[in-house]
C-alpha cells in the first residue's frame, strides 16, 4: 500500500489541484499534514498557478486527524509527537496563500478534515506566533482582526457529504480552530449542537445553513470547484470578506443564554466526561474576547484534554471497534462473505422480533415462523410496534418503513425455508426444543444455510447435537431489544466453520451491529463476565449496604442504572433464570443472595407490575420504594454475613469497586480461556452490551488504568474477610504479581491459555 502522500496537478487553466491520499478516509496523518504544507508553498510560490482547489482521493475528502496519533500519545505519554509545527505550517501557508482555495468535498469531511475546508472563511490574514505550553514551542495561528479579508474562499460539495466535528466523541475537542469558526459560520446554536452531540450534518443542510456554497453531482465537483477557483481568481464571483464574524452569533446576552442552556445539558448528559464543559469554555473566550483569544485557548485545552483518561478510553473504544472485524484464521484466509438476502427467524416473541426488525429494516428478506397464527400475529405486531418506533424517533422515514414492512412475511410451516440462507431460532431456552428444531431446519433448509440459535447461555454443541451440520451451527446472540442494541456475540465452536462466521459477521455489519467472535461457554463474553455484577451488588446489601446508595453510585460511575433498577428493569423472572444458570456452572464464586425471591414472594415484579425497588408511576422517574427495606432485612437475617451483626462501612470508592472488581475477575477467566480473540474485543463488548461507559474504555482497559496490583491486592483482602465470591482469578493474580496488564497477549504471559 502507498505512504500517505499528497499530490499537486495544475492544469492549464491555472488551478492546482492539491490531493490527500491516505486511504481509507484521507486521515490527517503527520506526512499528510507536511505534504500539504510543501505543496500549498509551491503553488503559492508558482506563477503559473493562480487558484487552487484542495481534494481527497478515492471519494472522501478527509476523516479529520489521524487518531493513531492520539493512540501513541497515550501509550507513550509524549505529548511532543502532536504536530506543531507541520499543521501550523499547513494552516498557516494555507491561511497566508494570497490565491483562492476552494475546497472539493466529497463523502465526508470531519474534525481537522472540514476544520481544513473551513480555514478561509474566519481567518482574514495571519502570522506566527510562537508560544509556550507546558513547557515545549506551539507555534499558532494569530489573528489579525483589524485586516481586510484578502482571501477568498469556497467550499463546493457532493451530495450526501457529511460534515461534522466528532473529536468530542474521542474525548478532545476540535483543535485546528473548529470551535471558533463553526459558530460564525453557522450560528451558535447549531454549531454546538454539531459538536457537542457529534452529530454531523449533509451537505444539502450544510448548503442551506452556508457552510457549503455548492451541493454539485459528483462527477463534477473537480470541475465545478475549478471553475469555482478561476472565477474568484478572475474576479467574476466576489472574494468572501470575512473578519471576526459576528452576525450569526447574535448578543454577548444571547450568546451567553445559548451557552448556559448547553452547559446544564451537558452536565445532565456527560457530567463524567471534561471535555463537554471545556468546548463550551473556549466557544465561549471566542465569543467574549474574540477568535484570535479563541484559537489560543483552543490549543491549550486541546493538548490538556488528549491526556485525559477520557481521551484515553475513548480513543481505545474506537479502535477496539474497528478491532473486532479482523479474526484470525476467519477474515485473514482469503474468504469472502456469501450474500445472504433471505433469513428465517423461528420465534415472534421480543427476541425474534427485535432480530426480524432488524434484518427488515437493512433490505433482508425475514420469513418469521411461529407455532400457530396467534403468535403469529403477536410477532408480527411487535415488529410493525418496532418499525413505527424507529420512524417515530426519526430513525427511519415512512417510505423505508413500509418498504421495510413489506420484506416480512410470517408463516406457520417450514415451506418458505428452501431457499433460506440463514435461520436464526429465538425460541425460549429449552434444550430439547432447539435440538428439535436444529434437526428439523437441517433438513427444510438448503445445504449452504447458516444456522444460527440466539441463545444467551445453552452451550451450541449441545444444540446441533442431533444434526449432521456442525459446521454451520453457530451462536447469533443479540442483546434485547435487539433492533436497537449494537452488539451482536458471533458464537463459534471448534467446529464452526470460518465461512459461516464470515457470512454472520457480514449479515452483522449490514444489519448495522458491531459482530464480535466469541468462543462457546457459559454466557459466552459479555454475560458470562458480568454475571458477578448483580452478585457483588446483592454482596453489599446482604453486608448492610443501602440498595440505593449502590445505584446512585454505580449511575455516576456511568452506568445509564444501577444494578437493582436494572434487576427491575429486567424483571425478577429473567434474574432468578440466570442465577441459577451460573450458580450451576460456577459453584465455587456464586453468591446466593435470598432478597429476589422475598421480593417476588411480596408480590413484586420490578417495572413490570410497577413494584420493585423502586415505585414506577407514569411519567415519573422511578422512586425509592421505602416500603422494600424490611425485605432487605429479612434478607440480611437469613444471609447473617454482616460481620458482627453490624453493616460494614465502606467508602463510595470501594462500593464501587467491590460491585465491579468481581467483573474484572471473571474477566479475567474469559481472557485466560481465551473465549475473546483478544481483550480489547472484551472492552467494546462490554461497552455495547453492557453500556460500560465508552469513556472508561471497557471493562479490561478501565481495570488496567486502577491497575492490575489495585484489583488483586482488594479481591484478595475481601476474599479473606467475605469469602469465594471475591477469589482472584489465577489470570489476574499471575499479572499482578508479574506487573502486566490484563490487555497484554496471553504470549506476554507464560501460563496463558488461549484457546481460540
Ligand atoms: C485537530 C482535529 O480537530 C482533531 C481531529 O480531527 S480528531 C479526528 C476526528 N475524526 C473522527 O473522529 C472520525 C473518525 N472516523 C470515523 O468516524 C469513521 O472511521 C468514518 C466515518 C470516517 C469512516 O467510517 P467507515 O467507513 O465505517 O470506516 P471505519 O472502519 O470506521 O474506518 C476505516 C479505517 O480508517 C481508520 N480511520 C478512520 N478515521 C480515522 C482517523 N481520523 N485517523 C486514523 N484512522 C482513521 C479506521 O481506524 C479504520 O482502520 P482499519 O481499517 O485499519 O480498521
Amino acid at each position: 500500500m502507498a505512504k500517505p502522500h499528497v499530490t499537486m496537478e495544475v492544469g492549464n487553466d491555472g488551478v492546482a489541484v492539491i490531493t490527500i491520499c491516505n486511504p481509507p478516509v484521507n486521515a490527517l496523518a503527520i506526512p499528510i499534514l507536511n505534504g500539504l504544507a510543501e505543496k500549498f508553498g509551491e503553488a503559492t510560490r508558482r506563477d503559473d498557478v493562480k487558484a487552487i482547489v484542495l481534494t481527497g482521493k478515492g471519494g472522501r475528502f478527509s476523516g479529520g486527524f489521524d487518531i493513531n496519533v492520539f493512540q501513541k500519545i497515550h501509550e507513550t505519554g509524549d505529548i511532543s509527537i502532536l504536530p506543531d509545527v507541520s499543521v501550523d505550517l499547513v494552516v498557516n501557508v494555507i491561511e497566508d496563500c494570497k490565491k483562492p482555495v476552494v475546497a472539493a468535498v466529497e463523502g465526508l469531511a470531519l474534525g481537522g478534515g472540514l476544520e481544513l475546508a473551513m480555514v478561509r472563511v474566519f481567518l482574514s490574514a495571519a502570522a506566527i506566533s510562537v508560544f509556550f505550553l507546558g513547557g515545549f514551542a506551539f507555534c499558532e495561528l494569530l489573528l489579525i482582526a483589524v485586516v481586510v479579508v484578502q482571501g477568498c474562499h469556497a467550499r463546493v460539495a457532493a451530495p450526501k457529504t457529511q460534515l461534522g466535528l466528532p473529536e468530542l466523541t474521542l474525548g478532545v475537542i476540535p483543535g485546528f480552530g473548529g470551535t471558533q469558526r463553526l459558530p460564525r459560520l453557522l450560528g451558535l446554536q447549531k454549531a454546538i449542537e454539531i459538536m457537542l452531540m457529534s452529530k454531523p450534518i449533509l451537505s444539502e443542510e450544510g448548503n442551506k445553513l452556508g457552510l457549503i456554497d455548492a451541493v454539485v453531482p459528483s462527477q463534477e465537483l473537480l470541475k465545478v470547484s475549478r471553475q469555482w477557483a478561476v472565477d474568484i481568481a478572475d474576479r467574476r464571483k466576489p472574494w468572501l470578506r470575512s473578519l471576526h464574524r459576528t452576525d450569526k452569533i447574535g448578543s454577548l446576552a444571547e450568546a451567553r443564554e445559548v451557552l448556559k442552556a448547553a452547559r446544564l445539558q451537558a452536565k445532565r448528559t456527560a457530567s463524567n466526561m471534561p471535555q463537554h464543559q471545556a468546548c463550551l469554555d473556549v466557544i465561549e473566550e471566542g465569543i467574549v474576547h474574540g477568535g484570535y483569544n479563541g484559537v489560543l485557548k483552543e490549543a491549550k485545552v486541546f493538548k490538556d484534554l488528549v491526556l485525559t483518561d477520557t481521551s484515553k478510553g475513548l480513543v481505545h473504544s474506537f479502535f477496539a471497534q474497528r478491532l473486532t472485524s479482523k479474526v484470525p484464521n476467519v477474515t485473514d484466509v482469503g474468504l469472502k462473505p456469501r450474500n445472504v438476502k433471505k433469513v428465517a427467524v423461528i420465534g415472534g416473541g421480543l427476541m425474534g422480533s427485535g432480530i426480524a426488525t432488524a434484518l427488515i429494516v437493512s433490505n433482508i428478506f425475514v420469513v418469521l415462523k411461529e407455532i400457530n397464527s396467534e403468535y403469529l400475529l403477536k410477532g408480527i405486531r411487535i415488529v410493525e410496534g418496532n418499525v413505527r418506533s424507529l420512524v417515530t424517533r426519526k430513525k427511519l422515514t415512512k417510505e423505508k418503513a413500509d418498504k421495510a414492512l413489506s420484506m416480512l412475511k410470517g408463516v406457520l410451516d417450514y415451506s418458505e425455508f428452501k431457499d433460506v440462507d440463514m435461520v436464526i431460532e429465538a425460541v425460549i431456552e429449552s434444550v430439547p426444543l432447539k435440538q428439535k428444531i436444529f434437526s428439523e431446519i437441517e433438513k427444510a433448509c438448503p445445504p449452504h444455510c447458516i444456522l444460527a440459535t440466539n441463545t444467551s447461555t445453552i452451550d451450541l454443541n449441545l444444540v446441533g447435537e442431533k444434526t449432521s451440520s456442525k459446521d454451520r451451527i453457530i451462536g447469533a446472540h443479540f442483546f434485547s431489544p435487539a433492533h436497537i442494541m449494537p452488539l451482536l456475540e458471533i458464537v463459534r465452536t471448534e467446529k464452526t466453520s470460518a465461512q459461516a462466521i464470515l457470512d454472520l459477521m457480514a449479515v452483522g455489519k449490514t444489519i448495522k451491529k458491531v459482530p464480535v467472535v466469541v468462543g462457546n461457554c457459559t454466557g459466552f463474553a459479555v454475560n458470562r463476565a458480568f454475571f458477578p455484577y448483580t452478585q457483588g451488588a446483592h454482596m453489599l446489601v446482604n453486608l448492610g449496604v443501602d440498595v440505593f446508595r449502590i445505584d446512585r453510585l454505580i449511575s455516576s460511575f456511568g452506568l445509564p442504572m444501577g444494578p437493582f433498577q436494572l434487576q427491575d428493569l429486567a424483571g425478577y423472572g429473567v434474574a432468578l433464570a440466570v442465577g441459577k444458570e451460573f450458580a450451576n456452572a460456577f459453584p465455587d464464586r456464586t453468591f446466593r443472595s435470598p432478597l429476589v425471591d422475598l421480593l417476588i414472594k411480596s408480590g413484586r415484579n420490578g417495572k413490570n407490575n410497577g413494584k420493585g425497588y423502586y415505585i414506577y408511576e407514569k411519567g415519573s422517574k422511578p422512586k425509592p420504594d421505602p416500603s422494600v427495606l424490611p425485605i432487605i432485612e429479612e434478607a440480611r437475617r437469613l444471609t447473617n454475613i454482616m460481620p458482627n451483626g453490624k453493616p460494614i462501612n465502606v467508602t463510595d470508592r470501594e462500593i464501587v469497586e467491590m460491585v465491579l472488581f468481581p467483573v474484572v475477575n471473571e474477566a479475567c477467566r474469559v481472557l485466560d480461556e481465551g473465549v475473546v480473540v483478544r481483550a480489547s474485543d472484551l472492552d467494546i463488548a462490554s461497552v455495547l452490551g453492557m453500556s460500560f461507559p465508552s469513556y472508561r474504555g471497557g471493562i479490561v482497559f478501565w481495570a488496567d488504568l486502577v491497575g492490575a496490583k489495585h484489583v488483586y491486592d482488594s479481591l484478595k483482602k475481601w476474599s479473606q474477610a467475605y469469602g469465594g465470591f471475591y477469589k482472584p482469578s489465577r489470570f489476574l493474580e499471575e499479572r499482578a504479581t508479574r506487573g502486566l496488564p490484563l490487555s497484554a497477549p496471553a504470549s506476554s504471559a507464560s501460563g496463558s491459555r488461549a484457546r481460540m
